[in-house]
């Protein structure tokens, strides 16, 4: 149906016999209706001759729900889809247009479009995919012809514009309003037992398209407008339930809806804009209503004799819109500007997190808070590893690699520089020699003694190499570049963290209940190395490589490969999260046991101040100081604080160590993925060309699209689910109650008017 006009008839039903003036050809969708001139008094020939309108179908005592799934079904799809549509059902003075449009005196199987569509519509968006975020507005005005009435809008202000929109959030809600604004249409109160509507009405849903994409940030605003015209007619016609002078008024709006489509028809866009501002429905459409769009006009005819020049008239007018030749449009994409902020938030967040989590890595202040004697025992533990009488695994934990490394520093600075000078001595020593000496000696000597100076610097080198190389690749650690700091931190101790890192991964999963091979997530120290180089060395693709990226990234997260590692990803950073919340509990602890220290040794100040302002100091037996029950116990509190921080020192580096253990694994389970897709995008691209935003971007957006999929089975606060429509006998409880309201809101209208109208008179 897009970029379509079709034109359809709805013939009201009638029992009366006399039909062979207007006959419908089913086969052929045509109307074939009898010369007028024939029907004539002072006719005198016996040929039949008919006028023939080709139409693109003709429904005859059709149902609605059939005429539902014939005009608005595809309709609705491809407005979903980002589409916009206009359906017009037009026609002479109580030919069923209402009914088509609306039908909601009646029962549910007899309503026509606009309920249908709003009950289609909620079904078509929960069958979206999970990443299209639908919203849906409504809007129902009432166009008189200069005027118009929002009839959602309960003090139904007469205005041009703007026109308000209400968010349904649900079937019922759109039914609500759909009802409510039947109830404040004005209609005449006709003899002929139905409410004969005084204006045109448009009902608008306003579809919005969300792509929660964020490759693809799109906003996709698409309109369905379900128009009923005013019925018209000649004043002469059989249609008599409306003053001559509303009729006039129809006809006028008729007309103007003619003339705007011929504009259409002949392409004049200056005339076309001068229609739309004189005619408040033509500019209310705007350019909705265009070749451009999905036009579908339902005309409303009838057989009987005395309508034939009404008929002819709504027939001639949906030949004049046959004419018109449909344009294919563009969907009209937006850039989803809150998604877009919406997601440079993000960034921004996972930019501060990162941050963080850096700092609590490196973790300057725990290392640095450490108290004196641990960096005695460090400095011990340093000398020991380098007079190797210690191995290097053994010789520390991890989280006191940046520590230990300084401490390392120091020492073998102080050390080359204790050589160093004893070299400087030594050749000084030399040089008094050598004076004493003879010069061709001397020279010898110096030779020599030059030899045996280098020999002994090499020596003491060489030593020292020896022992660099013998006990770990120390230089190569020192110079690890500053970016790859937390990793210089985490090679220390390798194998003990390698072991310690299978255990836990291991214990996690047991913990968790499922099976996982551990070679695949233990992350190998040479892998994470080449990792680090590799993603040093990254380039980010060229711009018109993207396109081609994203094909190959969307048949890469189909492969088996990709779907493992991502599993393995989920499980990682669920145990990551949980770790980092116990590491975090860790430092609060610690925290406050400082400030207990902290407040101990006040406290015992405070009691030895007391002691010695209050009494002068007394001694035992043995000559010791006799202290106070106060301060005693403020010693022991102190002292037994300082062993609870110790522990809890250890407890705090303990649990910061399981955490970059995960931390790490994370690292390397992208580069994995990073490093699968290069290797994928080679064997179907001929080169490598990975993506790194593709990878992490399909990461994040699979932690959110879980977020979400939790929410939803805990909360459930999706208004949708709470208010979600019932069925059968509640469905109809509900039509029943929606019916009071309107008849109560038409009652109301009514009372307001007639009120209104006696105050003007007393006046
Ligand atoms: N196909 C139909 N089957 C049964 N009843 C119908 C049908 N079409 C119309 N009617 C009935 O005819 C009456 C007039 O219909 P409706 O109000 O839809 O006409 P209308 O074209 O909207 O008129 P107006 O322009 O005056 O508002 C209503 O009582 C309606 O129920």
């Amino acid at each position: 149906m897009t970029g379509s006009i079709k034109v359809f008839y709805r013939v009201y039903p009638t029992e009366e016999t006399d039909l062979e003036n207007v006959v419908i050809d089913k086969q052929s969708n045509k109307v074939l209706v009898r010369r007028l001139q024939e029907l004539a008094k002072n006719y005198t020939g016996s040929k039949k001759n008919f006028w023939h309108f080709q139409t693109d179908g003709v429904f005859l005592e059709a149902r609605q729900d059939h005429i539902f799934e014939k005009i608005a079904l595809d309709l609705l799809n491809d407005v979903m889809q980002g589409k916009t549509a206009v359906i017009t059902a037009f026609g002479q003075t109580g030919s069923g247009k209402t009914f088509t449009v609306g039908g909601l005196n009646f029962a549910e199987k007899d309503f026509g479009l606009v309920p249908r569509i709003a009950s289609a519509v909620f079904e078509m968006k929960r069958e979206q995919p999970r990443n299209m975020k639908v919203c849906i507005e409504m809007s129902y005005i009432e166009f008189e012809r200069s005027n118009a009435v929002d009839l959602l809008d309960d003090h139904a202000i007469t205005h041009r514009k703007p026109f308000s929109k209400v968010e349904v959030k649900n079937e019922y809600q759109a039914l609500k309003c759909i009802f409510l604004g039947e109830g404040r249409k004005r209609f005449n109160n006709a003899e002929s037992g139905y409410a004969s509507n005084l204006y045109s009405t448009v009902v608008t849903f306003y579809v919005t398209r969300r792509d929660t994409d964020l490759t693809n940030p799109t906003k996709v605003v698409s309109k369905l407008h379900v128009l009923d015209l005013v019925g018209n007619a000649y004043a002469k016609s059989s249609a008599t339930h409306k003053e001559a002078k509303t009729i006039g008024q129809a006809n006028v709006i008729k007309s103007e809806l003619e003339q705007f489509v011929l504009c259409l028809t002949e392409n004049m866009p200056e005339r076309i804009k001068v229609k739309q501002r004189t005619n408040v429905l033509l500019h209310y459409l705007d350019g909705d209503l265009s070749n451009r769009h999905s036009l579908v006009f339902i005309g409303h005819i009838t057989r009987l004799r005395a309508d034939l020049l009404v008929t002819l008239s709504s027939l001639r007018f949906g030949a004049i819109v046959k004419g018109l030749k449909p344009k294919i449009s563009e969907n009209p994409y937006y850039m989803n500007e809150e998604l877009e902020l919406e997601y440079l938030k993000k960034e921004l967040k996972a930019c501060q997190r990162e941050k963080y989590l850096d700092s609590v890595l490196l973790n300057q202040n725990l290392v640095f808070g450490l108290s004196s004697e641990r960096i005695e025992h460090v400095d011990r533990t340093v000398c020991d590893y380098l007079n190797n009488h210690l191995d290097e695994m053994k010789m520390l934990n991890v989280a006191d690699a940046k520590m230990v490394l300084e401490r390392m520093k120091y020492t073998y600075k102080s050390r080359e520089e204790s050589i160093e000078r004893l070299q400087a001595e030594n050749q000084q020593l030399m040089v008094k020699s050598e004076s004493s000496s003879l010069k061709i000696k001397s020279s010898k000597s110096c030779t020599n003694s030059s030899t045996s100076k280098n020999g002994k610097k090499s020596k003491e080198s060489m030593s020292l190499k020896e022992r660099r190389s013998s006990s770990g690749t120390l230089e190569k650690k020192v110079k690890i570049p500053a970016s790859t700091e937390f990793h210089v931190s985490t090679e220390v101790s390798l194998t003990h963290k390698a072991n310690k890192r299978k255990s836990t991964v291991e214990n996690a999963t047991k913990r968790s209940g499922r099976k996982r091979s551990i070679s695949n997530t233990s992350v190998d120290r040479k892998d994470s190395r080449a990792s680090i180089k590799s993603s040093s060395s990254y380039n980010p693709p060229l711009p018109d490589l993207v396109t081609d990226n994203m094909e190959l990234w969307k048949q890469f997260t189909t492969s088996v490969s990709y779907k493992n590692t991502v599993e393995e990803y989920k499980f990682n950073e669920k145990e990551l999260r949980s770790q980092f919340k116990i590491y975090l509990a860790e430092v609060d602890r610690l925290n406050k046991l400082k400030d207990t220290l902290d407040k101990c040794s006040r406290d015992l100040v405070v009691a030895q101040t007391f002691r010695k302002f209050n009494s002068k100091d007394e001694l035992d037996e043995n000559g010791n100081l006799v202290i106070s029950f106060s301060e005693k116990s403020c010693q022991d509190q102190l002292e037994s604080t300082r062993a609870q921080l110790l522990d809890q020192q250890e407890q705090t580096l303990k649990s910061q160590e399981e955490f970059k253990i995960f931390f790490d694994n994370r690292q390397s389970l992208v580069k994995k993925l990073h490093a699968d897709f290069d290797a994928y995008c080679a064997e179907h691209n001929n080169m490598p060309c990975s993506n790194v935003a593709l990878v992490e971007n399909d990461l994040q957006q699979l932690f959110s699209m879980n977020a979400d999929i939790d929410a939803e089975k805990l909360g459930r606060t999706d208004e949708e689910l709470v208010t979600e429509v019932p069925h059968l006998n509640e469905r109809i409880k509900m039509i029943k109650s929606l019916q009071e309201l309107m008849l109560n809101e038409m009652k109301r209208r009514q009372y307001a008017k007639e009120k209104s109208k006696i105050q003007w008179k007393n006046k």
